[in-house]
């Protein structure tokens, strides 16, 4: 009977163990599970930090490609030394404009202005000065000329001011406004005293124009007369045929050059 019983004891002793082995396997087993959720939940989320990161640098390098490629093509439409539209991006505006206002029925004119003698202060003040002269003559326009119209060097001393939706009487007043800014203009800053001056030559829409082209032209002759006039001064295209001697001249500075 005692045998018995102490083999029952026995049993119940080694079951007892077995059970706890068991239950201390599936312990083992529950942390490996945990550490291998744990392990997975971290690397999840590296992932996802990584590929988020990853797409927010590329987000950045995107945007700043954009603004750099904008950067560039706003350079590439401006005239360095002054800031102002250069030739080729005020011609593609103003034809673009012109083709607008005259879809309308409204209004164009041309300004073309030419700083007089002004090769007279590069060779008196240095090109340094020249400079100078070209960079506040469009400051000081900058200001005046109103929002939608054009503003663009379009050579060496030489700007044009589109307007559109405006008559020649309108660009004579604009250019006359114009001119006596650019007078009145103080060089002392500069180092040297002198007087700046421009000539200004306006055309407004003809009824066979279909482009900018003849408008262009003709400021350029109207720019010409007011040079032969003495410099310093506007004058309309409208107005410089009236003298027989001015026509005659004219046609043959349009006959010997051919402005785009
Ligand atoms: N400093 C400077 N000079 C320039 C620039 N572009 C052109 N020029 C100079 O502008 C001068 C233009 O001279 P001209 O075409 O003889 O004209 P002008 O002396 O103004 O005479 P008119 O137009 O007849 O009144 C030249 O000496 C060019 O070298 C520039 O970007 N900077």
């Amino acid at each position: 009977m005692k045998t018995l019983a102490y083999q029952a004891a026995q049993f119940n002793a080694n079951q007892q163990s077995r059970e706890i082995n068991l239950l201390n396997k599936e312990r083992e087993l529950y942390i490996a599970q945990q550490m291998v959720k744990e392990r997975e939940y971290t690397n999840m989320l590296m992932f996802v930090t990584i590929l988020v990161g990853g797409l927010f640098f590329l987000g950045i390098l995107l945007a700043v490609g954009q603004m750099q490629k904008r950067k560039f093509m706003r350079m590439a439409r401006m005239d360095a030394l002054t800031g102002i539209l250069n030739r080729g991006a005020g011609q593609e505006l103003g034809e673009d404009l012109f083709v607008q206002a005259t879809a309308r029925g409204g209004d164009f004119c041309v300004i073309l202005f030419d700083l007089d003698l002004f090769k007279r202060i590069n060779d008196s003040y240095g090109h340094g000065t020249g400079d100078w002269v070209l960079k506040k003559v469009a400051d000081f326009l900058k200001s005046h000329i109103r929002n939608g119209d054009v503003f663009a060097r379009i050579g060496g001393e030489e700007f044009a001011i589109l307007l559109p939706y405006a008559n020649e009487e309108k660009g004579m007043e604009v250019a006359e406004q114009c001119r006596a800014r650019i007078e009145a203009i103080e060089t002392q800053h500069s180092g040297h005293k002198f007087v700046i001056t421009a000539s200004f030559g306006v055309s407004g829409l003809m009824a066979d124009d279909l482009s900018l082209d003849p408008l262009f032209h003709r400021a350029d002759m109207a720019l010409y007369a007011a040079k032969s006039c003495g410099r310093n001064t506007v004058v309309r295209y409208s107005e410089v045929l009236k003298c027989d001697q001015q026509a005659t001249d004219l046609r043959r500075y349009a006959a010997s050059t051919s402005i785009s």
